[in-house]
């Protein structure tokens, strides 16, 4: 039998790779190791990708076992999921990872300016009704400009086409270099090698939404800190099976 809830937030407690910091508690406590986790916690001058809304943390881990000479933070509100990742990379030995538990919408108060070279959105929730929560939102890219480097690289890898399409407007409203963008991903001809690899892992929910039959998109784009940003004013049709199968989405839910 898996460990419950209570026991992983033990386990949590002690582990080196964790961090903490929900709302209440880092509430005007200044989180002492920003601007510095490269040489307090990892140990080396590499550079920080993060994964943002990380659940299980698959693509923390194991874009860090792709990649040794990146360090990788997973980053989500729910102790118990991260457990998963950190757990794995514990007993894997992975020096390059670590997760911090704490809200999003907070983020920059972990991470100084240009401590971070890229950010993963791994199938964030596409929050129809609420732009201000929506992860690609220019609320929250104006926050990711506080610690992200000038032109600094954001990931898109999502399921619904609410949040893809809206996170096109987002990006071509504000003119943001476009490095790459599919709504087909794994039926997409012409990837390179590396890009393949990367974006074969799957999350624990880019796998069940594939089961569903549901096509994977990706796009990349660069963050740079000159220009203001402008929400982009569209309206986008709503994922049905989201929006209508909610009972579909419940048990989802309940499955983790
Ligand atoms: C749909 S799940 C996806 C999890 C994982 N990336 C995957 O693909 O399996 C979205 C995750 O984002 C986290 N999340 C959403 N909004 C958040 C926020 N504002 N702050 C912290 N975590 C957030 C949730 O707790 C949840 O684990």
């Amino acid at each position: 039998m898996g460990k419950g809830k209570l026991a992983k937030f033990a386990d949590m407690e002690r582990y080196e790779n964790v961090f903490q910091y929900p709302y209440s508690v880092v509430d005007n406590v200044p989180f002492e190791m920003k601007g510095h986790w490269r040489e307090q916690f990892f140990k080396n001058d590499n550079p920080i990708v993060l994964e943002l809304g990380c659940g299980k943390g698959e693509y923390t881990v194991e874009l860090a076992r792709l990649y040794p000479d990146c360090n990788f933070i997973g980053v989500d509100i729910k102790g118990a999921r991260m457990w998963t990742g950190a757990t794995q990379a514990l007993k894997d030995g992975l020096k390059n990872v670590a997760f911090l538990r704490t809200s999003i919408e907070i983020i920059d108060r972990f991470f100084a300016e240009d401590e971070v070279q890229e950010i993963w959105l791994t199938f964030s929730d596409p929050q129809m009704k609420n732009p201000r929560k929506r992860l690609t939102s220019t609320y929250f890219m104006e926050r990711y400009r506080r610690f992200l480097v000038d032109g600094g690289i954001v990931h898109l890898k999502t399921d619904s086409n609410f949040l893809f399409t809206y996170t096109s407007y987002m990006v071509d409203t504000n003119a943001l270099p476009l490095l790459f963008r599919t709504t087909d991903l794994y039926h997409h001809e012409g990837l390179d090698e590396e890009t393949q690899r990367i974006l074969s892992i799957q999350t624990y929910y880019e796998s069940m939404w594939i089961a569903r039959g549901l096509n994977i998109k990706y796009q990349k784009f660069r963050l740079p800190r000159t220009a203001e940003l402008t929400e982009p004013d569209v309206e986008i049709e709503l994922d049905d099976y989201r929006s209508y199968h909610r009972d579909k989405r419940s048990s989802l839910e309940k499955a983790r």
